[in-house]
């Protein structure tokens, strides 16, 4: 076997479940699952958590052994020794916002790794990585640049993520390289300090309702 993992299986099958894969950033730990029951009400079971606050794993720990139904990744994974952690916390998948030849070879879990240039996708390809992330995605040239690099290289399936919306997100999924699309915004920072569950509920809904793809 190669040293180098690439994209698991379960990859294509993580972001084919939803058209959203929502980036949730939990401060508090007693968010964590009324924050996940708001995004499984609103029709999304497949969750990442950014180990971007001192409660994310904890925050994963949490939601896997109370939600079993739903599948909860790490996301702002940058090591292994970070993707060893998520994995002993309890998830399925990681994210990270780049591809480094140490996270390549990491086999603890299935990764989608970040890349932005046509040079870091081929060289996700040469570590047998298929399916990734464009980040920060309308920074980095947006659908235009997803379209480009379509061109030479349309075996590669993207989950663009960063400044994705309900307003831009249409347009994205529409791409032929596109699965599905990352983003905070059904998970809003305001709506979590209110405990506004129901407008996350609400914000999900209607994300599932106008993008899965038919
Ligand atoms: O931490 C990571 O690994 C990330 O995925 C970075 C950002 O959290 C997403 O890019 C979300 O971006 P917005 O939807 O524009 O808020």
């Amino acid at each position: 076997m190669s040293k180098y993992p690439g994209t698991h299986a379960n990859v294509p099958k993580y972001m084919t479940t939803g058209p959203v894969l929502p980036v949730m950033v939990i401060p508090s730990l007693d968010q964590a699952l009324p924050l996940a029951d708001a995004l499984i009400a609103g029709g999304i079971t497949v969750l990442e958590i950014t180990l971007r606050t001192d409660c994310a794993l904890d925050a994963i720990k949490l939601i896997a052994k109370e939600r079993p139904d739903a599948v909860v990744g790490a996301g702002t994974v940058l090591t292994p020794h970070d993707a060893e952690k998520a994995a002993k916390a309890g998830a399925k998948f990681l994210v990270s916002p780049g591809l480094t030849k140490e996270l390549a070879k990491q086999d603890s879990l299935p990764l989608l790794p970040g890349v932005q240039t046509a040079s870091e996708v081929m060289q996700a390809l040469e570590w047998n990585f298929t399916h990734l992330k464009f980040f920060p995605a309308v920074p980095a040239g947006g659908i235009p640049m997803l379209k480009g690099i379509g061109g030479p290289l349309p075996q590669v399936k993207f989950c663009p993520t960063g400044g994705i919306d309900a307003k831009n997100a249409a347009d994205f999924l529409a791409l032929d390289n596109v699965l599905c699309v990352g983003g905070s915004w059904v998970a809003p920072a305001k709506a979590m300090q209110d405990g506004n569950w129901a407008e996350i509920t609400r914000l999900t809904a209607e994300a599932v309702a106008a993008f899965s793809k038919a």
